[in-house]
């Protein structure tokens, strides 16, 4: 589905923003309505014999394939970090006293599935205090305690994505390279657009030319107005897309920036350049920056969660690819060790693969 997203510059191949900028190109998406078939029906044969009449009977339908709820995708989605900490945690809660030795196995748990030492130190505490208050002797009834622990742990993580505040609200998008913001953007897009929402796309991945074009074409498909320029800065970008958005009455700007790693300044500081002309184009915008966090890095999370919060003001995250790792305790790592809220996860390609992160689900789709 997110096919034409695929590209990937190498994080030593980003260069400097690149000068002089070719005139604005804009994608807006008259969707083209499908022919019509021109496929002939076929004739049927003419009988040989006139056959008795049959009783009528209704014929069966293959059954559609069932398209599966966002709580089951998100199960599925969950499944290797679930496999990895479920089974290790079978084990402890399947019965036998709540001892010392119960609980250092719980930390070893914790720790290998990338809730840091932090976390791991906060939530063994907890689930100590869990057991005196409650009284509990048995190690099944463990699970429950950690249920709750880990639950209020991320909580406040959960704080949806208000754009009603803002006309248009504008969203910048930063990560690393690959980490999901191009495929992220066209799934917010469609989010906002089915919230009734008008969207406007900036193409700010001026280093990677197949972002621009992907987004171009995504936009065409999807009716969704993209800006972007032919060479020319992110900055510039964004600010046309912003004035464009002005005018038009727009909800929604959606901009992209291109990949980069917080250990390359030149490109840390092109970045926090991006938001200055944002809020020059529009005072107090950007209203919401984003961090595009791929799960499988585990633990490294943290690092470019703090590095870009230093450079941008972080208000909010997206991790995405959680359905590809074991990885997903990092959330408590982040609840615990740098708190930003998570706006979005994402458990999949699909469009509809990238969902508000709601804690009570996330901790029941892990442990059920
Ligand atoms: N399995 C899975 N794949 C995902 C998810 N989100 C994104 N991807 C894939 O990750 C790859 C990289 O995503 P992009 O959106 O291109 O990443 P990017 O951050 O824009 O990359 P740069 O432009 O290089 O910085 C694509 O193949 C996406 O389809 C997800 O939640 N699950």
């Amino acid at each position: 589905m997110f096919s034409f997203f695929k590209k990937k510059p190498k994080p030593e191949d980003l260069a400097a923003p690149q000068a002089a900028a070719t005139p604005i190109a804009e994608a807006t998406a008259p969707v083209n309505p499908s022919s019509p078939s021109t496929a002939e029906p076929l004739a049927p044969a003419a009988p040989a014999v006139i056959p008795a009449p049959a009783p009528a009977v209704t014929p069966v339908e293959p059954e559609a394939p069932r398209k599966q709820s966002w709580t089951e995708r998100l199960k599925a989605g969950l499944s290797k970090t679930r496999d990895k900490l479920g089974k290790s945690l079978a084990g402890l809660f399947g019965g036998g006293k709540i001892d010392e030795d119960l609980y250092e196995e719980l930390e070893t748990v914790l720790l290998t599935a990338d809730m840091g030492v932090p976390a791991t130190m906060h939530l063994l505490k907890d689930v100590r205090e869990r057991v005196t208050l409650r009284g509990l002797k048995d190690a099944s009834e463990l699970k429950q305690a950690l249920k709750d622990s880990l639950t209020e742990l991320i909580a406040p993580l959960q704080i949806p994505l208000d754009t009603s505040g803002h006309q248009p609200c504008v969203i910048m998008l930063a990560g690393v390279n690959g980490a999901g913001k191009t495929t992220s953007i066209g799934k917010l897009a469609k989010y906002f657009q089915s919230q009734g929402k008008s969207v406007l796309l900036a193409a700010g991945d001026t280093f990677r030319a197949a972002a621009r074009e992907q987004l171009m074409a995504w936009g065409e498909r999807n009716n969704v107005t993209v800006i972007a320029q032919q060479g020319g800065d992110s900055a510039a970008v964004c600010y046309d897309a912003i004035q464009a958005a002005v005018a038009r009455k727009i909800d929604i700007v959606l901009a992209d920036t291109a990949g980069r790693l917080p250990t390359q300044l030149h490109l840390m500081e092109e970045i926090r350049k991006v938001k200055r002309v944002i809020d020059k184009a529009l005072p107090g915008a950007p209203h919401e920056v984003i961090l595009v966090l791929d799960a499988n890095i585990g633990q490294n999370a943290l690092t470019q969660v703090k590095a870009f919060d230093d450079a941008l003001g972080l208000t909010g995250l997206i991790l995405t690819k959680l359905d590809g790792t074991a990885k997903g305790g990092v959330i408590a790592a982040i609840a615990r060790e740098h708190p930003v809220p998570l706006r979005f996860i994402g458990v999949g390609e699909g469009l509809d693969d990238l969902r508000p992160f709601l804690a009570r689900d996330y901790i029941d789709a892990l442990f059920d």
